[in-house]
C-alpha cells in the first residue's frame, strides 16, 4: 500500500509512460473506436496546459463476486504478484498507481471491494461520491454465474456514483484456464453482457499477467482524457465572451468526438 496520496514524486517507471492512445481490447465492446488523444487534449499537454488533472486521483473501483480475482488482478498489475492461495478480501482496500500520460502526471487510485455479501455495506460506504469514476465489474471467465451477477454489481456500484460520470469496464479473468471454442464462448457472452452494460471488455490473467497492463493503460488513458476535457470545458465557460451582436459565445469549448460513446448513462440509478 502506498502512503501518500500525493501524485507528485520522483519520475514513474517506464512502463507506467504513456505516449499514445492505448488500444481495446474487442472493438465489438470498447468504450472509444478512436487511436489518439483528441487533439484538445493533446494540444493541451503539449503546452502543459492540463490545470490541475497532474494533481488529482482519479478513482477506479472493482466489483464482482467473491473468488473471481479482483484482489490477484490489482496485486498483478500495481506489485507484479500473483498469489494462488485464496485470502478473501475484508471491506475494502486501494492501491494508488502513478502514471506519465502525454507527458503530464496522472494518478488512479484502485479500489479493491469485497465479494462477499457481509462486507458490500462497507465498501459502498468509501467509494460513495467517488467524483468521475472508473467502475471495474470483473467476473470469473470459468464460472458463468458470475458474469450473470456482473449487471447487478454495477447497479449497486453506480448508485453510488453519478452514472453519466463513469466509464465502466466489464473484465473477465483467469484467461489462462480457458482456451479454444470455451474460451470464444465465455468471451462471445461477455461481449453481448457489455453491450448492455454499456461497457468495455477485457479478458484478463493475473497468473500469467496476460492484458493487465493493457487494460490499466487503457482505463488510466481514458479516465485521464476525460479529466483534461472537463479541465478544459471548466476553463472555457469561464471565459464567455460577448460578440459584435448580442450573441454570447464560448471559446474554444472542446466539441464531443464523433467516435466516442459518452460514459454510460444506465437508466438503472
Ligand atoms: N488460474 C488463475 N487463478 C486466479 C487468477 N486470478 C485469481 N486467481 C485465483 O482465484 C482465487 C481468488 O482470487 P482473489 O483475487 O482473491 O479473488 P477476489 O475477487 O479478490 O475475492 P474476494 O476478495 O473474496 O472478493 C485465488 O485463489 C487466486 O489465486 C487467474 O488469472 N488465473
Ligand atoms: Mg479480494
Amino acid at each position: 500500500m502506498r502512503s501518500s496520496l500525493t501524485p507528485l514524486g520522483p519520475p514513474v517507471s517506464r512502463d507506467r509512460v504513456i505516449a499514445s492512445f492505448p488500444k481495446w481490447y474487442t472493438p465489438e465492446a470498447c468504450l472509444q473506436l478512436k487511436e489518439h488523444f483528441h487533439g484538445h487534449v493533446s494540444a493541451a499537454c503539449q503546452r502543459r496546459n492540463t490545470g490541475t488533472v497532474g494533481l488529482r486521483l482519479s478513482k477506479v473501483v472493482v466489483v464482482g463476486d467473491l473468488y473471481v480475482g479482483k484482489t490477484s488482478l490489482i496485486y498483478r498489475f500495481c506489485k507484479n504478484v500473483f498469489d494462488r492461495d485464496y485470502k478473501a478480501t475484508i471491506g475494502v482496500d486501494f492501491e494508488i498507481e502513478r502514471f506519465e500520460i502525454a507527458g503530464i502526471p496522472y494518478s488512479l487510485q484502485i479500489w479493491d471491494t469485497a465479494g462477499q455479501e457481509k462486507f458490500k455495506c462497507i465498501a459502498s460506504a468509501y467509494y460513495r461520491g467517488a467524483q468521475g469514476p472508473v467502475i471495474i465489474t470483473a467476473f470469473d471467465l470459468t464460472d458463468v454465474q458470475t458474469l450473470e451477477h456482473t449487471r447487478q454489481w454495477l447497479q449497486d456500484a453506480l448508485r453510488e456514483n453519478e452514472a453519466n460520470s463513469c466509464f465502466i469496464f466489464l473484465v473477465g479473468t483467469k484467461k489462462d484456464l480457458l482456451s479454444g471454442a470455451a474460451c470464444e464462448q465465455a468471451e462471445a457472452e461477455a461481449v453481448h453482457m457489455a453491450n448492455q452494460m454499456q461497457a468495455e471488455y477485457w479478458s484478463v490473467s493475473a497468473k500469467t499477467g496476460e492484458n493487465v497492463k493493457a487494460f490499466f493503460s487503457r482505463v488510466a488513458a481514458l479516465a485521464f482524457e476525460q479529466s483534461v476535457l472537463q479541465d478544459l470545458e471548466r476553463r472555457n465557460s469561464a471565459q464567455l465572451q460577448v460578440g459584435d451582436g448580442d450573441l454570447i459565445r464560448m471559446e474554444g469549448s472542446p466539441p464531443k468526438s464523433q467516435d466516442s460513446k459518452q460514459p454510460s448513462s444506465l437508466g438503472c440509478c
